[in-house]
């Protein structure tokens, strides 16, 4: 069995931080989301991954050689982001007719995939539900005598709560559905049209509903809230060569390499990246991208996501909430606060 991983969206609703850096890169508890996916195969012990990117992703590629992995990446292009399935065609000759397991690249999941593997066993595609509040965000599940009968990607009425979860299980048969499916009204070529075909074709696709946690990194609310989430079951993680002077530190905190905390209190719920400055204030509840420059300047900052070798140093006098791209800055100008986008 081979392991995919989809990289190549847009990240639109990410933007200002996928304007710079894919979203697949972004940091969950300081770490790639890509990389969090890359250990979930190995983990079950799948060593032959293709990873679809674009040709503008060569940070992908850059940022995979860096880092030791005990797995063969395969590099898979696809040309234009049309869709899920589309993107599925990128990998069909690196699958070589081999099953497979599909992981939406921006999905940070905790379910083990062997949940997955043994609904598998014996069909042609398997799928891992899992109730949700918000089902018209995702594509949905209808569910009847134990079996998927209908699929609906993001229904404005949805007839289940059952969110499909980006990772799926497929033997080579989805090619043929695939070709079978014309593009959504987003203009996507859909997996759950893909899905659907199958179950119309009269082949058997298995799910298993989970109750272990994921999150669809879409959005900053998200990327906060899976952070949060992560960073609530471990305890406090100091990097090396980071000093901190005249702080608290205040329930779940990770901090990494050669950071300078001073005259501050942080957490909880906040990660810090490598070389990050945060100085004379409070931070709560918030990410730093490595190398981020804050000086807080007396507030309370709450939320917030901070983007690599970004600067914020407002001056100003109000608690306050940010986003806050790669490579830009804030700073006090003539009594108004500017933002610089890269
Ligand atoms: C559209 C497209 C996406 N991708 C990659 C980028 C992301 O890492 C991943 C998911 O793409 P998104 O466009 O964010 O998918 P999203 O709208 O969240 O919905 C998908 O993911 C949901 C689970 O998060 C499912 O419930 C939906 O059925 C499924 O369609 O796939 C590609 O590699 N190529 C593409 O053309």
């Amino acid at each position: 069995m081979k392991g995919l991983i989809l990289c190549a969206g847009n990240g639109k609703r990410l933007r200002p931080f996928t304007h710079s850096l894919p979203k697949t890169l972004l940091p969950v508890l300081n770490q790639p989301i890509l990389l969090k996916c890359i250990q979930s195969l190995e983990e079950s012990g799948i060593t032959d991954i293709g990873v679809v990117i674009r040709h503008d992703q060569k940070s992908i590629m850059d940022y995979l050689s860096e880092v030791h992995l005990s797995v063969q990446v395969t590099f898979l292009f696809q040309t234009e982001p049309l869709g899920i399935a589309n993107a599925l065609l990128s990998a069909e000759e690196f699958l070589g007719g081999d099953s497979f397991i599909l992981i939406l690249g921006d999905n940070l999941i905790t379910v083990p995939l062997q949940e997955l593997q043994d609904a598998f066993a014996g069909n042609d595609g398997a799928l891992m539900l899992s109730p949700v509040d918000n089902p018209q965000e995702f594509g949905v599940a209808i569910i009847s005598e134990n079996r998927i009968v209908q699929l609906e990607e993001k229904p404005e009425n949805p007839k289940s709560n059952l969110a499909v979860i980006g990772m799926y299980a497929f033997s080579s048969k989805v090619f043929d559905a695939i070709r079978c499916i014309s593009p959504s009204p987003r203009g996507e070529y859909e997996i759950t049209d893909a899905i659907q075909q199958m179950i119309s074709s009269g082949l058997n696709i298995s799910y298993s509903v989970t109750s272990h946690a994921f999150f669809d990194i879409g959005t900053p609310e998200r990327w906060l809230d899976a952070n949060e989430s992560l960073l609530s079951e471990r305890t406090e993680e100091i990097g090396t060569g980071t000093v901190l002077e005249n702080c608290t530190l205040n329930g779940h905190v990770l901090i990494g390499n050669g950071c300078l905390i001073k005259n501050a209190t942080i957490g909880p719920n906040v990660s810090i990246g490598d070389g990050c400055i945060v100085m004379n204030g409070i931070l709560t509840h918030s990410i730093c991208l490595n190398n981020a420059y804050l000086d807080l300047s007396g507030l309370t900052v709450s939320r917030s996501i901070f983007g690599k070798n970004s600067r914020f140093e407002p001056a100003a006098t109000r608690s306050s909430r940010v986003l806050l791209g790669n490579d830009s800055m804030v700073s006090f100008l003539k009594g108004r606060i500017a933002q610089y986008d890269d």
